[in-house]
């Protein structure tokens, strides 16, 4: 999957964009605020419907405009026509996004389509943030290859505040019934995530760990371990057994909203005991497993953005990744650094098609 033509309007700081892209490595180079992560972002956009750095979209609008619009011509491996994805944002209106000028009913019918994995520093919040982030990078592996696990995600959700809506009644007033049928619907879906996610994890493990042992040139054995409450026992039994308690707090206290994915180096918390560069050679291998999946599970090479991520990482590992991510096996890359003569020495290790282009107060021009 190539984007070979991308247009932006008032995205962000990007007043005005006009691209053609190399089917393989495009850089971006320019000084900190200059607008490099909101290109970046911009791509994201198109394959999810959402920013990666922020989820409120009238913020995405520039903050003297009323519109914004991106668009997208993609070539797919073994078809002759091109796609045309586009996403046009109006202050205080429903967001249209389309595929070949029509229009998608939901936005959900969408992702998946143009797959794609995005590494940026705020990734580092996979393993220092809460166990919401790490169900949310499972959430969006898995969700990318599999709509029946983003569906059964989206109805485990509504039953989950249906129930907690009915949990919040004053006592007499909450109906049993009620609160059994939305147990049932969080039952059903659950148990198929809670599969999802292990059977995910089981074969996800060993391409990380070879990912890490690469880029680390280490023996450091990095691994994964699922933890969920719904492999303590019956699922259906668990929710009656703590209904009472969640009655008293207001809220579902199991389920697979409470899933953990515990990260581990050597046999310890990465959080506790990973240095700096540990902590970010961890989610870098894990987003390049998370594409290596996407390639084996998927009909289509995923994209892949790389924002800003050499900071912190010794030469070696800088050029494992380098190596790494310009084999066959990946394809079309986007690179943002602020450093240019760090992309020179990166790039002279590249035998492919690059375009490098400056990124200067919102506007991006190709490296003269
Ligand atoms: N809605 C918006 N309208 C206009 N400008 C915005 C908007 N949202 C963010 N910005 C601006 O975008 C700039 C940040 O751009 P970006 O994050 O892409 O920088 P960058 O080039 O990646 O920098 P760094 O190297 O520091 O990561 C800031 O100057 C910020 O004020």
């Amino acid at each position: 999957m190539t984007l070979h033509h991308l247009s932006i309007i008032n995205y962000k700081n990007l007043a005005q964009v006009e691209l053609e892209l190399s089917p393989k490595i495009n850089c971006f180079v320019g000084n900190n605020g200059m607008g490099k992560t909101n290109l970046l972002d911009a791509v994201y956009y198109l394959s999810f419907c959402r920013s990666y750095t922020n989820p409120v979209d009238s913020q995405i609008i520039k903050h003297d405009a009323d519109v914004c619009m991106i668009q997208g011509r993609y070539l797919i491996e073994g078809q002759e026509t091109e796609e045309e994805i586009y996403c046009g944002l109006r202050r205080r209106q429903k967001k249209q996004f389309k595929r070949n000028k029509k229009e998608y009913e939901k936005l959900s019918d969408h992702i998946g389509f143009i797959p794609l994995v995005m590494i940026s520093p705020a990734d580092i919040g996979i393993i220092q943030g809460g166990s919401d982030e790490r169900r949310r990078f499972m959430d969006i592996a898995i969700s990318q290859f599999d709509k029946s696990y983003m569906q059964a995600l989206i109805r485990y959700n509504n039953a989950l505040q249906q129930r907690n809506a009915t949990l919040k009644m004053e006592g007499n007033a909450i109906d049993h019934t009620l609160l059994e049928l939305w147990e049932e619907q969080m039952v059903m879906d659950g148990e198929l995530i809670a599969e999802k996610r292990q059977a995910f994890v089981k074969e996800f493990i060993p391409v990380f760990d070879e990912f890490y042992k690469r880029i680390s040139l280490s023996n450091e054995k990095a691994t994964f371990d699922y933890v969920s409450q719904l492999n303590d026992g019956n699922f259906r039994e668990i929710l009656r057994q703590t209904r009472q308690r969640d009655m008293a707090l207001g809220h579902t206290t199991t389920g697979i909203h409470r899933d953990e994915l515990e990260m581990l180096l050597d046999g310890f918390p990465i959080k506790k005991v990973g240095s700096q560069g540990q902590n970010k050679t961890y989610f870098v291998s894990m987003k390049l497993a998370q594409f290596h999946y996407l390639l084996k599970t998927g009909k289509r090479r995923p994209i892949l953005l790389l924002d800003d991520i050499f900071d912190r990482l010794d030469a070696n590992r800088v050029e494992e990744i380098v190596k790494l991510v310009s084999s066959d096996e990946f394809g079309q890359i986007f690179i943002s650094d602020t450093n240019r003569e760090s992309f020179d020495k990166i790039l002279s290790r590249i035998n492919n098609s690059q375009h490098i282009y400056s990124v200067k107060n919102g506007e991006v021009t190709i490296y003269g």
